[in-house]
């Protein structure tokens, strides 16, 4: 074996195994796991009946671990989206980071839902929400479940209206969401009060997420282009972020 091969062969061998750690990473919080290890499962079946000669078995799974990949990219359709896109904004090499702030939302606002303590986290995406930041308390500070707990800490004169994120920074606090034309009836049909009112508002006229945590129920509720998404548990919270950020 000459030097070449041989420093070849280590890059080859790094490079897969980077390239199978980036796939972990990017998978990892979503459903995709456990397809994964449904098809390592039959997988090792697969091997254990061809060698106990199940014949018909053995070409059943044969033929799944063989389609896997069409299998696979229909089941995976949501992730592969969510990866192209975020490949395509040169965002992948980031998930890492981004997956911080997905996990640590979706941690406070569930604990906070716990705990009925209302907030609002108006999430900024491609459109900037500077607007609403005019009148606000500007923070600049960086994302943390104690940060958020403090702000919307009811004896904190910070904590009535919502807080602008962008990235990881919260960028303000006491943000208030313009008055919307929502007639009563709607309102009533709703039985939104304000604060969900103001998160279904702020994204029907921007592509920012909206967390509203209410403190009357004591859920977590999600507003994206004007449509909520209420109650939402840990796991469907986290997995809706992941798709979106
Ligand atoms: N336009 C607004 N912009 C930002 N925050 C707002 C706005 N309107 C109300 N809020 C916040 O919502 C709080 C009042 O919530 P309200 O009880 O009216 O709404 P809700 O949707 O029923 O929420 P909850 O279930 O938490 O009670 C206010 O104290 C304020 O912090």
């Amino acid at each position: 074996m000459t030097w070449f091969s041989w420093v070849s062969s280590v890059v080859d061998i790094l490079l897969v195994s980077y390239v199978l750690y980036f796939l972990y990473i990017l998978f990892r919080d979503t459903n995709s796991m456990s397809i994964v290890k449904g098809f390592l499962i039959v997988f090792t079946v697969s091997l254990v009946a061809d060698f106990l000669h199940l014949e018909t078995l053995a070409w059943v799974l044969r033929y799944i671990v063989g389609n896997f990949v069409i299998l696979a990219a229909i089941l995976f359709q949501p992730e592969l989206r969510r990866v192209l896109s975020q490949v395509g904004q040169g965002r992948g090499m980031l998930h890492k980071q981004y997956s911080n702030v997905v996990e640590e939302l979706a941690e406070t606002v569930t604990e906070m839902a716990q705990k009925n303590l209302g907030a609002l986290i108006l999430i900024e995406r491609n459109v900037g929400l500077r607007h609403l930041m005019e009148d606000a308390v500007a923070l600049d500070a960086k994302l943390s479940k104690e940060m958020l707990f403090s702000i919307f800490y009811k004896g904190n004169i910070l904590h009535d209206g919502a807080v602008v994120v962008q990235g990881d920074r919260i960028l303000a606090a006491r943000v208030i969401v313009p008055a919307v034309k929502i007639d009563a009836m709607k309102v009533k049909r709703l039985k939104y009060g304000t604060r969900h009112l103001a998160g279904i508002a702020i994204t029907s006229e921007s592509d920012a997420i909206a967390l509203i945590v209410s403190e009357e129920k004591g859920t977590v509720s999600l507003a994206l282009h004007g449509k909520l998404m209420f109650d939402l548990d840990y796991e469907n919270l986290k997995r809706k972020l992941y798709d979106l950020l």
